[in-house]
């Protein structure tokens, strides 16, 4: 059967699933909405840790093009100046210094009260239509994140067209921009999952960071008072508000969590996965957003979601997450839906592993897949959610 996606699964059609077991891998090494690099590095990482060869003993073809090329693309569109792209970017160094410090606030606000290294973004960042006069909050870097993103939209909408499943491998959450946005225009009754910390709901006027990455939820739902430069490709509002449910939130900022409350977007706190248990929570989340429970689902998973004691290899770490379990689960349940068509795993960084920092490699535990390297704890735990969320699970290690 031809893969339709747009006339197949239209409003009030039943989406059956993706007719063919294709995966299409979006390199999206992109670590342009924070102030740390190294989120850059983790679709490479996840690629060394043997995440094609255990998708395809799983039963999927994998098509992996490789990484996107963002460095061509800013060129092509003239914005070459700008390299090279790390001037933003905090130093591992001053990442360490936070950490001692005893991480009272976040590293964003950390930087910034303590010379932050890199400058405000705003130079040439004026938005669209706007005097320089009376100059809202500028994204830190966004005409260039605008850019970049267009280039993963297009990819994934490529996948998405060709009928496969659509995964995206950040990269920061920024890169859910490019890529939700693609499959809500290729699906038009898609159901968003975001796992998360964060809720990434902030807007350049309530964001405390200005980093886009706290951001893409936002400007998906259409909340941004204005559309930034660089951005034209995203349709304000592509999301619907109530299209939208988050899992594992714990870190909301103040203004971040009323746009939240006023809003038609199904919020699941780590509150709600203490009283009611993952599984009903997954079950409530689902409901929510797809109350016929046949829509066409995707799954935006930020690893910071996951209790650092499983994930330290993650910027924005937050205490109180997810067990390894409780992760597993969720990704296990969207498989069983058999109507997911992406997946994001973003924030993976392999710099900030405790590996890399001397704390010695992780150990393989004797039930592990032989097949992965064991590079480091996070980036394992990434594809070994990659797996659950195409369909491994307990007692099946192909997908049926
Ligand atoms: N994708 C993430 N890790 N986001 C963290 C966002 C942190 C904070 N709420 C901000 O807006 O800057």
């Amino acid at each position: 059967m031809a893969a339709t996606p747009k006339s197949a699964h239209g409003e009030t059609t039943a989406f059956a699933g993706l007719a063919s077991r294709d995966v299409h891998v979006i390199g999206a090494a992109f670590c342009e909405g924070q102030n740390l690099a190294g989120a850059d590095a983790a679709p490479a990482a996840l690629r060394a840790a043997g995440l094609a060869p255990a998708l395809a003993k799983l039963g999927w073809t994998v098509h992996d093009p490789g990484d996107l090329d963002f460095d061509a693309r800013y060129r092509e569109r003239g914005l070459g100046a700008s390299l090279p792209l790390d001037k933003h970017h905090e130093s591992m160094e001053r990442y360490r210094e936070w950490e001692d410090s005893g991480m009272a606030v976040n590293f964003a606000t950390w930087a910034h009260d303590h010379g932050a290294q890199h400058g405000s973004g705003a130079d040439g960042d004026a938005a669209v239509g706007e005097s320089s006069a009376r100059a809202p909050p500028q994204i830190v870097n966004g005409p260039l994140i605008g850019c970049g993103l267009e280039l993963v939209h297009e990819a994934v909408a490529r996948a998405a067209a060709l009928g496969r499943f659509a995964l995206t491998l950040g990269g920061d959450h920024s890169v859910a921009a490019g890529s939700v946005s693609a499959l809500c225009e290729a699906y038009p009754r898609l159901g968003v999952i975001w796992i998360d910390a964060h809720a990434d709901a902030n807007t350049p006027s309530t964001s405390p960071s200005l980093h886009y990455h706290g951001m893409p939820a936002a400007h998906l739902l259409g909340w941004f008072e204005r559309q930034p430069a660089g951005f034209d490709w995203l349709r304000p509002g592509v999301l619907p508000e109530s299209s939208l449910a988050y899992i594992g939130l714990r870190d909301i900022d103040p203004d971040e969590a009323k746009l939240l409350r006023a809003s038609k977007a199904h919020v699941y706190t780590m509150r709600d996965v203490d009283k009611h248990g993952i599984g009903r929570v997954v079950e409530m989340a689902l409901e929510a957003v797809d109350p016929h429970r046949n829509g066409p689902l995707h799954l935006s998973l930020d690893v910071d979601a996951v209790d650092p004691h499983f994930a330290p290899g993650t910027g924005t770490m937050v205490r109180g997450g997810l067990t390894y379990r409780e992760i597993h689960y969720i990704a296990e349940e969207m498989a069983l839906t058999g109507r997911l068509v992406g997946m994001d795993l973003v924030e993976v960084n392999p710099h900030l592993e405790p590996s890399q920092a001397g704390g010695g490699a992780a150990r393989a535990m004797h039930n592990e897949d032989p097949e992965a390297a064991h590079v480091s704890p996070t980036v394992n735990l990434g594809v070994e959610l990659i797996l659950s969320a195409l369909g491994k699970t307990i007692m099946h290690d192909r997908y049926h």
